[in-house]
């Protein structure tokens, strides 16, 4: 969707994706450094992931992750971009209870954080909470496939869709649709079922980890860009080595300090 004479990306943008094939590109991002660098670069949107917990805060899963932890790093990704559009990722326990606490989550990001936009995981079992949120004037970007909220019930990160599953992949699609999602990201599902829900639903679809022929893809950056540790998702292509470019960095710098070759007389004040 890279198009130079777009000035801020809009709902609208996403719904136009669809309907003339054009690819929609997404990368989380959790601080103004990098959102400034991906929104200059034309990445379509930036998600504000609860994958906080695993890439910034050091928990093993996104369970802990609070709306008071995403609150400031989603301020500092929204106040950093000109042209991406924003969606601020509701955490665990921010809207299970009703229509009433997602509400109150969403109008957090709004008020909070200059967000464009929240999403919130599930289909059938989250549609009148999308629903209210819309009610309101926020755009609601769905999450249905694999939910990573849901692993210890889902049995680990197990791929959704498959079989049988594939027709309550397609009842969740159409019941965000039907609740007034404007996108909707399939996670972890088989890329034939992904394509089903795409051409059945009017919304784009956003794919992560469920192949090509959704409207858009999205991926955790710092898995993207090589500096996630351990192992990474299969569906992941990696498009930088940034833990080798730090290593190098770090070592390079060490032998400098030890040699004396660091600080030099241009790294020093004089007088
Ligand atoms: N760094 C990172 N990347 C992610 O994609 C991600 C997060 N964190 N945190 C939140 C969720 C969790 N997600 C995950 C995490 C692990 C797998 C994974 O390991 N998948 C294996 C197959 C399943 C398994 O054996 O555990 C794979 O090879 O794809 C998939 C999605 C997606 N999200
Ligand atoms: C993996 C994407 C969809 C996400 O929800 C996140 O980064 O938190
Ligand atoms: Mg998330």
């Amino acid at each position: 969707m890279a198009d130079a004479v777009i000035k801020r990306v809009r709902t609208r943008h996403f719904q136009n994706a669809k309907e003339q094939g054009i690819k929609i590109t997404g990368l989380t991002s959790y601080d103004m450094l990098t959102a400034a660098i991906f929104d200059q670069a034309g990445i379509d949107f930036l998600l504000v992931g609860d994958s906080a917990g695993n890439n910034v805060f050091g928990y093993d899963t996104t369970l802990p992750v609070t709306l008071d932890q995403l609150i400031p790093l989603t301020r500092a990704v929204a106040g950093a971009v000109k042209r991406a559009f924003v969606v601020g990722d509701m955490p665990f326990g921010s809207y299970e209870t009703g229509p009433d606490e997602a509400l109150h989550s969403a109008f957090r990001f709004m008020k909070e954080t200059g967000a464009h936009a929240v999403k919130l995981e599930g289909g059938v079992r989250s549609a009148e909470q999308i629903r209210r949120i819309v009610s309101a004037g926020i755009p609601v970007m769905a999450h249905i496939g694999f939910t990573p909220q849901s692993e210890h019930q889902l049995g680990g990160h197990v791929i959704q869709g498959r079989g049988e599953g594939v027709e309550q992949l397609l009842a969740d699609a159409h019941a965000v649709e039907d609740a007034g999602a404007f996108a909707v990201v399939l996670e972890m599902v088989p890329a034939e079922a992904a394509k089903r829900v795409t051409d059945e639903l009017k919304i784009p679809t956003i794919s992560v980890g469920a192949g090509p022929h959704t409207t858009g893809q999205l991926l955790v950056w710092t898995d993207w860009a090589g500096l996630t540790q351990g192992r990474i998702p299969s569906f992941v292509k990696q498009y930088a080595n940034l833990s080798q470019v730090l290593t190098d960095a770090a070592k390079a710098w060490t032998a400098d300090v030890v040699s004396g070759a660091y600080p030099g007389p241009e790294n020093s004040y004089q007088g």
